[in-house]
């Protein structure tokens, strides 16, 4: 029985905006790479029909948890296709590593997470496609946690296709600012017209993110920041921020550099990896 889940990180290695759809929402290009790095959950199975989260998370009423909706979610689509009986609960606690908000997808991969394991304890039987489509009503990165490869995603983030980039190191480091993602979305001098291109095409350039720009502009913290990190390394901004990432061949050299961080930033160096910790999990690896 496996009671230890990983929710691992998540970059974005590249991300452009292609254009806006009519209900606001923007199309994307984005490469996703999971991080050897994340929260961790424990998870134990129950009869007592409650879904029981025993480690809140301050600032966040249970009921909007991720983690307890995506497993009230996978409950209540169990009950209604006869998999599951009602006295099916749960227990779940967090270990919360991941900072909030931070763009690097923590309760998205929380939900994932719950998502996958439930699916696993409970034995309900949903296919990877199932959870995805019951993850992504959650948030747009659900369903690539769910899924577990490193992948080159487009219209919402939700058209997934398989990658392999390299396996880099990163540190990551968080400026110590919120950073609302609608309002990023909603700034009128984003890049929103940035041209559709094959992958091969986006593999061959530089990569950057069409977000960092305005989130330079609106907070100087992450200003700073991204210009010190450049000093070292090919360095810049992921999904919406407020976390920037630099990339470096070895560990060493990305631990070398997180030693010299300025006051007020905190980091933490991690591998990329294309194989998320929770399919390795999954598979017994
Ligand atoms: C930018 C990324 O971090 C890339 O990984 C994600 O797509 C954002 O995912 P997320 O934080 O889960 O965001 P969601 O909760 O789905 O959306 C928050 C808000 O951001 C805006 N939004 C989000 C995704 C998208 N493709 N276009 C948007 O315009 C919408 O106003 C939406 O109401
Ligand atoms: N289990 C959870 N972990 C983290 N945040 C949660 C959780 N459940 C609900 N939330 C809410 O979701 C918000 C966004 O958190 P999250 O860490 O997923 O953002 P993010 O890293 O910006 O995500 P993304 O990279 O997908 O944009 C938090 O500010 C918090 O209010």
């Amino acid at each position: 029985m496996i009671t230890h889940w990983p929710a691992p990180a998540k970059l974005n290695l590249f991300l452009y905006i292609t254009g806006r759809r009519p209900d606001g929402y923007h199309n994307l290009q984005t490469l996703f790479q999971f991080l050897d790095y994340g929260d961790e959950l424990q998870i134990h199975a129950d009869q007592s029909g409650r879904i029981q989260l025993l480690t809140p998370l301050a600032g966040v009423a249970d009921e909007d948890n991720l983690i307890v909706r995506a497993a009230n979610l996978l409950k209540q689509a169990a009950l209604q296709s006869n998999r599951l009986s009602a006295s099916a609960g749960a227990q779940i606690a967090i270990e919360k590593r991941l900072p909030m908000g931070g763009g690097i997808g923590g309760g998205s991969s929380d939900a994932a997470t719950v998502l996958v394991a439930l699916n696993h304890l409970w034995q309900t039987g949903f296919s990877t496609e199932e959870l995805a489509a019951m993850g992504v009503t959650l948030g747009a990165d659900v369903p690539v946690f769910v899924h577990g490869f490193a992948a080159f995603a487009q219209g919402v983030g939700e058209e997934l296709q398989p990658a392999d980039p390299a396996e880099k190191w990163y540190l990551v480091a968080h400026p110590g600012v919120h950073i609302s993602t609608p309002v990023v979305f909603g700034d009128p001098d984003l890049t929103r017209d940035t041209p559709a291109r094959s992958l091969s095409t986006l593999l061959a350039s530089p990569f950057a993110n069409d977000c960092e720009a305005v989130v330079r502009k609106r907070f100087r913290e992450v200003d700073e920041l991204v210009s010190w990190l450049l000093e070292y390394a090919p360095s810049r901004l992921t999904g919406t921020g407020a976390c920037v990432f630099a990339e470096f061949d070895t560990e060493s050299a990305a631990r070398q550099v997180l030693e010299l961080a300025p006051n007020g930033v905190r980091g933490f160096v991690a591998r990329g990896v294309n194989v998320s910790p929770l399919q390795r999990t999954l598979r017994g690896d």
